[in-house]
C-alpha cells in the first residue's frame, strides 16, 4: 500500500510541467491579502497556478488588489472580510465556493496590533482585541474551512505567526503572546487534521518591510538599532515570505505538517 502511494507521489512530483504550475487547479483563500505579506502570498499562489480569493476589511482595498492581480493575468476575485466577524468569514467561504467550486488552501495572515509597551500595562480591551483577531479568528476560520478542504480530499493550511512568537518583544509583547499561541495552534491542529489529509504549517516572519512594521523600518534611527540583530543586516520584503507558502501549500510539501518556518534573515528563534 505504501509503495503504491510513494509511486503516486513520485509521479506527481516529478513532472516538470506540474512543478512550474504546482498549484494548478487549487483554490486558495488568503486573509488580509490586499497589501504587505498577504498580497505577496496571494500573488505567488496565483502565479503558481491557484485561483485565489483575496480579502481585507475595506472594499476599496479589495478592488485595488484584485485589479492589480487581474492585470497580471492571475485568476483572482475578492471580498471584504474582517476575520473577527463570523458573518464576514461565512461570506468569504461562500464567495469562494460560488466562484471556484471548493477550497484547497487557507493562508491565515490577518493580525491586529492595537497596543505597545510593557505587557503588564496591556488593557483588557486591547488583550481581547488581540486574541479575538489573531488567535480566535484564526482558529474559527480553520474550523469553518476544514470541512470544505476535506470535501476536496485534503489540502493545506498555513498560519502566519511571527519571530516575536519565539523571542517576544519589548515593544509589542502582547501581540507577541498571540503569535506564540499561533505557533502552538499549528502544532495543536496537526492531530485532528492529519486523518483528513490536511497539512497545517506556519511561517514566522522576522522584520519585513510593510505598513505593519513601518514605525521601525521607516525610522532610520530605530532601523539602525534593529539591524545588528539581523545577520543578513536588512529587513526582508514581502515577496520573501511568499515562495515558502506556495511550497508548503503544494505537493512538494506532502510530508510536512506541524512545522513553523522562520523567515528572519538569520535572527535566532527559540522558545
Ligand atoms: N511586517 C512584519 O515585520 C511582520 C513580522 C512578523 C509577522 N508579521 C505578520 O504578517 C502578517 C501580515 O502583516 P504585514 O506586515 O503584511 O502588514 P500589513 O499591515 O501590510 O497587513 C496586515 C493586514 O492585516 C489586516 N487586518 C488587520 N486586522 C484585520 C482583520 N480583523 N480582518 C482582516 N484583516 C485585518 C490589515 O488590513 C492589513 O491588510 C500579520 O499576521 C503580521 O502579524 C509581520
Amino acid at each position: 500500500m505504501f509503495s503504491r502511494l510513494s509511486r503516486q507521489i513520485a509521479v506527481r512530483m516529478s513532472t516538470t510541467a506540474a512543478r512550474a504550475q504546482k498549484l494548478k487547479g487549487k483554490v486558495a483563500i488568503v486573509t488580509a491579502s490586499t497589501e504587505g505579506i498577504g498580497f505577496a502570498i496571494a500573488r505567488r499562489l496565483g502565479e503558481d497556478g491557484a485561483k485565489v480569493v483575496v480579502s481585507s476589511r475595506k472594499q476599496k482595498n479589495v478592488d485595488k488588489a484584485v485589479d492589480v492581480l487581474k492585470k497580471e493575468n492571475l485568476d483572482v476575485c475578492g471580498i471584504v472580510c474582517h476575520v473577527g466577524k463570523k458573518d464576514d468569514r461565512s461570506k468569504l467561504i461562500q464567495k469562494t465556493i460560488d466562484e471556484y467550486g471548493g477550497i484547497d488552501i487557507l493562508v491565515s495572515n490577518a493580525a491586529a496590533n492595537p497596543t505597545m509597551g510593557p505587557l503588564i500595562n496591556c488593557s483588557e480591551d486591547a488583550w481581547d482585541k488581540l486574541f479575538d483577531t489573531n488567535v480566535k479568528a484564526t482558529f474559527m476560520l480553520c474550523k469553518e474551512i476544514v470541512p470544505h478542504i476535506e470535501k476536496r480530499g485534503g489540502g493545506s493550511i498555513v498560519i502566519v505567526s511571527s519571530i516575536a512568537g519565539y523571542v517576544s518583544s519589548d515593544a509589542i509583547p502582547a501581540y507577541a503572546v498571540t503569535k506564540t499561541a499561533l505557533l502552538g495552534l499549528v502544532k495543536g491542529l496537526v492531530g485532528s487534521l492529519a486523518p483528513k489529509n490536511i497539512r497545517v504549517n506556519g511561517i514566522a516572519p522576522g522584520l519585513i518591510d510593510t505598513k505593519f512594521s513601518a514605525a521601525l523600518t521607516g525610522n532610520p534611527d530605530m532601523l539602525k538599532m534593529a539591524l545588528p540583530a539581523i545577520p543578513l543586516h536588512r529587513p526582508g520584503i514581502p515577496v520573501e515570505c511568499s515562495g515558502i507558502v506556495s511550497f508548503l501549500s503544494s505537493e512538494d510539501a506532502s510530508y510536512i505538517t506541524g512545522e513553523n518556518i522562520v523567515i528572519s534573515g538569520g535572527m535566532p528563534s527559540r522558545l
